[in-house]
């Protein structure tokens, strides 16, 4: 089978598209969505991901500021800053780009974000709320999984779904979303036994492990649909997902590429958050 790509750079403009037109809608009713993004310390790819949201919110028309902060800040210091812009009426949304120097305790700074402006998703009330089917922000790189997921006509109900990787912010999350589509979830990470085994029961594969092409076609069942979530930047400068692309999509019905999959659709997905939240203000 040759796998149809789930181009995330095309849906990505397309939500973007109605991004925009919800801010309009909004301004016209005197709400200005607004984005603050705090980002500490001087990490090259940080750097790029702040730089393309700060980019996209104006390209949608959301009002955004970027406070670059020092390596050597100190935790006080963020908090301080956040306080102060859980208080300040023209933000809507505050992120702090993960990940934060070490000296920074990551928990406090997530915690110390008001609940209402967790775009990011990652306060733990947020986190809660998604398991119980509550009202929340969901994490903007499981959303747009689950978004290009849609957006490809694929309905995880009834689907066996295997989720490789378990971190806070993609793994439990993801499964989750899918659990709460009535997918049968299964989470593997390091420890599995068999993973092979375990992968090829999946009609839906999402990998999000961290690790270069450990996915390779073997391990997936025929026109199941895979979903990358890994961005790895090899020695030779190339840049690949969790997923061998060539020997997976010979078996895949649907695949996301790296790059341009899931990770346009992350910083989409923080936009069509920061709108819900100013809409809450509404
Ligand atoms: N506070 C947060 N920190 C981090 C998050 C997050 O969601 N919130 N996620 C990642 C980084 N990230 C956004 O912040 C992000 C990663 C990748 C992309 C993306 O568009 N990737 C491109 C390739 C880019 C490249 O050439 O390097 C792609 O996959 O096509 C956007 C956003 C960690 N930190």
């Amino acid at each position: 089978m040759a796998a149809n790509i789930l181009d995330g750079k095309k849906i990505a403009q397309e939500v973007r598209e109605e991004i925009k037109r919800e801010v309009e809608e909004l301004k016209s009713k005197g709400v200005h969505p607004g984005l603050a993004v705090i980002l500490v310390g001087d990490d090259p790819a940080s750097q790029v991901y702040v730089r393309n949201k700060h980019k996209a919110c104006g390209d949608v028309g959301i009002y955004s500021e970027v406070h670059r902060l020092p390596k050597e800040t100190t935790q006080e210091e963020l908090l301080e800053l956040i306080h102060k812009l859980n208080n300040d009426d023209k933000i809507h949304g505050i992120l702090v780009q993960l990940p934060v120097p070490d000296h920074i305790d990551e928990k406090a700074v997530i915690d110390a974000i008001s609940l209402d402006k967790d775009v990011d998703g990652f306060h733990p009330a947020n986190v809660g709320n998604l398991v119980i089917g509550d009202e929340c922000f969901y994490p903007c790189t499981p959303h747009g999984c689950m978004v290009l997921l849609d957006k490809a006509g694929i309905d995880p109900k009834g689907k066996k779904a295997v989720v490789v990787g378990r971190s806070n912010i993609v793994g439990k999350p993801v499964a989750m979303m899918l659990l709460a589509r009535h997918a049968t979830v299964t989470i593997c990470h390091s420890r599995t036994q068999n993973l092979a085994e375990e992968t090829r029961q999946a009609d839906i594969l999402v990998a999000a492990v961290g690790r270069p092409e450990m996915i390779t076609g073997d391990m997936i069942k025929e026109g199941a649909v895979v979903i990358d979530v890994g961005i790895n930047r090899l020695d030779d400068g190339r840049l690949v997902g969790d997923v061998h692309f060539e020997s997976a999509a010979e078996k895949a019905s649907w695949i996301t590429p790296v790059p341009g999959g899931v990770g346009p659709m992350t910083i989409t997905m923080l936009l069509k958050n920061t709108v819900e939240a100013a809409r809450r203000k509404c």
